[in-house]
């Protein structure tokens, strides 16, 4: 039988760069993950594709998927719904393929307990101050809802101790390299060889 993939979950405060350090795991060659792409009503912001950022939805649309339980997971974050597609997730992991999820942090909890044995990371950043810069200088939001973000945040970083890692996003490549090796000591422990050393073992 096909082993199954590991369910991977990266969560953390609104700002923190979740996005930025997704990114950056994705633009890494040989990345072993795939990423479920997330639905979402809010609305594109520029540059973004439909498809591959976000499925973008409308709320008739998204009420639509949560009743046909379509949602491995979904919430209402500052406004707007964010949700997983249930069956990518599955039929990746049941392909034996590691599924890697960004998502805020209600969202993860819902996750965590239909997937009890997924691999659940915790984004923080180096301080609240260094958090609201972040929000600020990303420039996308109002003043109104930048409000509304870092008190969110104080919340939701109080969700730390759910989490199997924490992990710091000083600097984008640190926060990368810190959950790869997490999710090779994750391979292990769960007696899976990394696809990367298993060619090594076919020599
Ligand atoms: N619960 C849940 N949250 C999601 C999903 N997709 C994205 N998010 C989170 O929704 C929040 C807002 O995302 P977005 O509007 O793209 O803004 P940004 O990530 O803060 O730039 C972020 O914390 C995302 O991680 C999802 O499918 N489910
Ligand atoms: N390690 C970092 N150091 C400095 N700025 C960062 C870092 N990671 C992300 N940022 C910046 O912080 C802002 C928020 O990042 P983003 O990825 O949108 O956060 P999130 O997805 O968690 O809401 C962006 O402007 C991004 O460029």
């Amino acid at each position: 039988m096909q082993e199954k993939g590991l369910l991977i979950v990266l969560s953390g405060p609104s700002g923190v760069g979740k996005g930025t350090v997704r990114k950056a795991i994705f633009e890494q060659e040989n990345t072993a993950f795939e990423y479920s792409i997330s639905m979402t009503t809010r609305a594109p912001r520029q540059g973004e594709v439909n498809g591959v950022d976000y499925f973008f939805k409308t709320r008739e649309e998204f009420e639509e998927l949560i009743k046909q339980g379509k949602l491995l997971e979904y919430a209402e974050f500052v406004g707007n719904y964010y949700g997983t597609p249930v069956d990518y997730v599955q039929e990746t992991l049941n392909r034996g393929k590691d599924v890697f999820l960004e998502i805020e942090v209600q969202g993860a909890r819902q996750v965590r307990e239909k997937f009890p044995d997924g691999l659940f990371i915790f984004l923080v950043p180096p301080s609240l101050s260094e958090l609201k810069q972040r929000i600020v200088t990303r420039g996308t939001e109002s003043e109104d809802v930048i409000r509304n973000r870092m008190n969110a945040a104080k919340e939701e970083i109080e969700m730390m101790h759910l989490y199997d890692y924490v992990v710091e996003n000083d600097k984008v490549e640190l926060a990368v390299e810190r959950i790869n090796a997490i999710v090779i000591a994750e391979h292990l422990r769960r007696e899976r060889v990394e696809p990367k050393y298993k060619k090594m073992l076919e020599v």
